[in-house]
């Protein structure tokens, strides 16, 4: 593996660039012999019976030899399974090596963690064989074969392979004359293919589908959808009530699935190459009811026809001025003096600015007429917001940018405050 590069001053200080999580001292594997008598009150009952039992010294010597081994057991409480295992396979070699002299050890203050219950997080991956048993093998020298890269490389083939994402809906197959009661058979599923969008889901007959990569959950939805609603429909206890509610749950699952294919926003735009060498513009399109980690890259023409107001919303969103790379810039030479707000700005209507958000916004003013950066960061809703909204209204800037078309942003400001 390539060793990552870490500054000198990261390295020294661990914790505060994020190297290290915990401040706690990480402990390695040391095995540090320590006097048994610390441990004596903790030791499991059953052991202390046992010794109560035995008076000679041969079963002293054996309990001092469990001693031993646990004492292991504690100072290795953080090590992995295997290790511990190891260890106990070793617990003979242990038993006749050679005690090191206490004082030949750096004593340190210890506390047994043997009845606690502590949880072990420390995970040690390299000594850990079943983690990696199906791990893939790749040269560590090679540059591009290591690491996240590698791990990309292998989520980026995974998804080009077509396949079954989703099961969406069933529907009873034209071409089938005659019904054989065998859902394989008589029913074609809609299908969410794993590299496209709901946009290009398509109905499919079972013969097809145990083709493809995800097959086993056409069985499921078989067994789920199809055979189990069978099953309660034609139960004598299902009344006519839930079979009313079933069929209207099926409806709004079905409505639920057209919106997947309505376009809420456009998001960006691309031009690529299609296979003929010809240029094509895509647009990335945000699909009602997904998550924005369910936005797809779809044909510019197909998605003008499909909302013509989104991909126009889109465009004047391109042109407005208010997107940042496009607004007006304001060097430092034409920024305002800083002068500190000591009372509330008269603009501020039908509320006031608590005292720490009136230093807040003093502090943001002083960065920017500096044309410095900061982060404003507090605690969650103690007005990081408002601050930043008034902060705007300050400047020429600002009022600038309300003037030209954030009235929204004037809206909140009401609304918040
Ligand atoms: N000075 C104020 N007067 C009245 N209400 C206020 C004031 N400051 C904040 N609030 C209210 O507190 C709530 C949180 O404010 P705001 O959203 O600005 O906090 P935030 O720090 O940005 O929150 P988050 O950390 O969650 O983003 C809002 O509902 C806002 O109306």
């Amino acid at each position: 593996m390539v060793k990552p590069y870490i500054p000198q001053e990261a390295s020294q200080n661990p914790e505060l660039y994020g190297l290290r999580r915990s401040h706690r001292e990480r402990r390695g594997a040391s095995i540090v012999e320590s006097d048994d008598s610390d441990d004596d009150d903790l030791r499991p009952k059953k052991k202390s019976k046992r010794n109560a039992a035995a008076q000679d010294y041969e079963d002293e010597e054996e309990d001092d030899d469990e001693d031993d081994f646990d004492d292991d057991d504690d100072d290795e409480f953080m090590l992995d399974n295997k290790k511990r295992n190891s260890k106990k396979s070793s617990k003979k070699s242990l038993k006749k090596s050679k005690k090191p002299s206490l004082s030949s050890v750096p004593q340190e203050v210890r506390f047994s963690s043997r009845n606690s219950k502590q949880v072990n997080y420390v995970v040690d991956y390299e000594d850990d064989e079943d983690l990696l048993e199906s791990g893939p093998e790749f040269d560590e020298n090679d540059d591009e074969a290591n690491g996240d890269y590698y791990y990309y490389q292998q989520a980026v083939e995974a998804e080009d392979e077509r396949g079954i994402d989703i099961v969406m809906d069933h529907k009873i197959n034209n071409e089938v004359t005659e019904l054989t009661d065998e859902p394989k058979l008589d029913y074609l599923f809609k299908i969410k293919w794993s590299d496209a969008s709901h946009l290009h889901n398509t109905w499919e007959p079972w013969s097809t589908l145990k083709n493809f990569k995800g097959f086993r959950k056409v069985e499921n939805y078989i067994k789920q959808f199809i055979i189990m609603d069978q099953a309660i429909r034609n139960d004598p206890l299902t009344t006519k009530e839930d079979i009313e509610a079933m069929d209207i749950e099926r409806e709004r699952r079905r409505d639920e699935q057209e919106e997947y294919t309505q376009v809420e926003r456009i998001v960006d735009s691309d031009r690529v190459e299609d296979e003929n060498g010809d240029s094509k513009l895509q647009y990335y399109v945000k699909w009602k009811r997904l998550y924005y980690d369910e936005c797809s890259w779809e044909d510019a023409e197909q998605i003008a026809e499909r909302a013509p107001d989104q991909v126009s919303r889109y465009q004047q969103r391109l042109k407005s001025k208010i997107l940042p790379n496009l607004s007006a810039n304001y060097p430092q030479s034409q920024r305002p003096r800083f002068e500190k707000l000591s009372k509330q700005p008269l603009f501020i209507k039908n509320g006031e600015l608590r005292d720490f958000q009136l230093t807040g916004l003093n502090w943001m003013a002083f960065l920017w007429s500096r044309n410095e950066n900061g982060i404003l960061a507090d605690e969650m809703g103690l007005g990081k917001t408002v601050q930043t909204l008034f902060l705007y209204q300050l400047y020429p800037l600002g009022k600038k940018l309300l003037k030209n078309g954030l009235q929204k942003l004037i809206l909140l400001m009401k609304l918040i405050v």
